[in-house]
């Protein structure tokens, strides 16, 4: 069994008379990272503001490692990164760290490992008001792995962020989950949580309409997966007509498969080596899921 440090049962919570979470239940496990997906308004600030304690719910419970969020032992326990982290202009990476870390009860001794390991080695005894927005997030996330704390809360951690800083964050966040810290990160941002995140969860005007791997849950939805046919000469138009594919350009027919007839079709156009060049295969992406599970149902 998996141990859950982050236990979500039944949550429900209502804003001036609404509810914004309806029985939601959601774990997360130790060095587990959970992608968090919701529309604007979906309920994810409402969701990760439980969690921390600063909203209590309506009906049923939240435990961080065991503890009521808000507690003592919660608070320890967790450790979260805004969308846009602020710490005080005045000082130097550094002296924010080492302050942190006195606050955290921690000591300094780790303070110049984690610099060096968001990669602001260089930096640390530059004001914090020079830094650019990625170094701010990065030093976020030292401050996050300060406390080797069991959750981690993410919101929107690489929003505004460039592709290669967003790269080194979610490396950073890697090393949070190996070394067991359960990580939940709301994000809009789906194709980076598509590689990164080891579940996906879809909050759907405060219900959780999807929680599993995206592998499941591409089954769960059946989506089409597409086989781009690639044809030998000119027969591109006979072989669209056969299958009732699409001709895409003069060589290519793109054929539609559920996941019930690909590996058949993968077969049929691989024993066709006179009018078949090559076989491409592009499987429905967490855009196409997010798609039918956060729009399911919504007219
Ligand atoms: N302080 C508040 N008082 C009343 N209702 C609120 C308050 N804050 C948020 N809400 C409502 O709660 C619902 C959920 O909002 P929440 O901020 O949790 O969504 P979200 O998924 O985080 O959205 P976003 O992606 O925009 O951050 C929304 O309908 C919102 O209008």
């Amino acid at each position: 069994m998996p141990h859950e440090v982050l236990k979500i049962d039944g949550l429900t919570k209502l804003r001036s008379g609404r509810p914004v979470l309806r029985d939601v239940s959601l774990s997360v496990a130790a060095g587990e990272r959970v992608a968090l997906l919701g529309h604007n308004g979906a309920g994810k600030s409402t969701l990760i503001k439980i969690a921390l304690g600063l909203l209590s719910p309506d009906g049923g419970s939240v435990r961080v490692a065991g503890a009521v969020p808000g507690s003592g032992p919660a608070r320890l326990a967790t450790a979260f990164l805004p969308e846009a982290v602020s710490f005080h202009g005045a000082l130097t990476g550094r002296e924010q760290l080492s302050l942190l870390a006195r606050l955290a009860g921690t000591g300094t001794g780790p303070v110049a490992g984690l610099l060096e390991r968001v990669g602001l080695a260089d930096a640390a005894d530059r004001r914090i008001r020079t830094y650019s927005k990625g170094m701010r997030q990065r030093l976020g996330l030292a401050q996050v792995m300060l406390g080797k704390p069991a959750v981690a809360l993410l919101d929107e951690p690489t929003s505004g962020l460039d592709p290669i800083s967003r790269q080194d964050l979610y490396a950073i966040i890697d090393e949070l989950a190996a070394q067991g810290t359960a990580v939940l990160i709301a994000s809009h941002a789906l194709t980076e949580v598509e590689a990164r995140t080891d579940r996906i969860a879809i909050l759907r005007q405060g219900e959780l309409v999807a929680n599993d791997t995206l592998r499941n849950l591409s089954r769960r939805a059946g989506l089409p997966t597409r086989l781009r046919i690639v044809v030998r000469g000119g027969l591109a138009d006979q072989m669209a007509a056969e299958t009732g594919g699409t001709r895409v350009n003069g060589a290519s027919v793109d054929v539609e498969c559920g996941p019930d007839t690909k590996m058949e079709a993968l077969r049929r156009f691989a024993s066709m080596p006179d009018r078949v060049e090559d076989i491409e295969m592009t499987p429905p992406g967490l855009e196409d899921l997010y798609r039918h599970f956060a729009q399911e149902g919504k007219q």
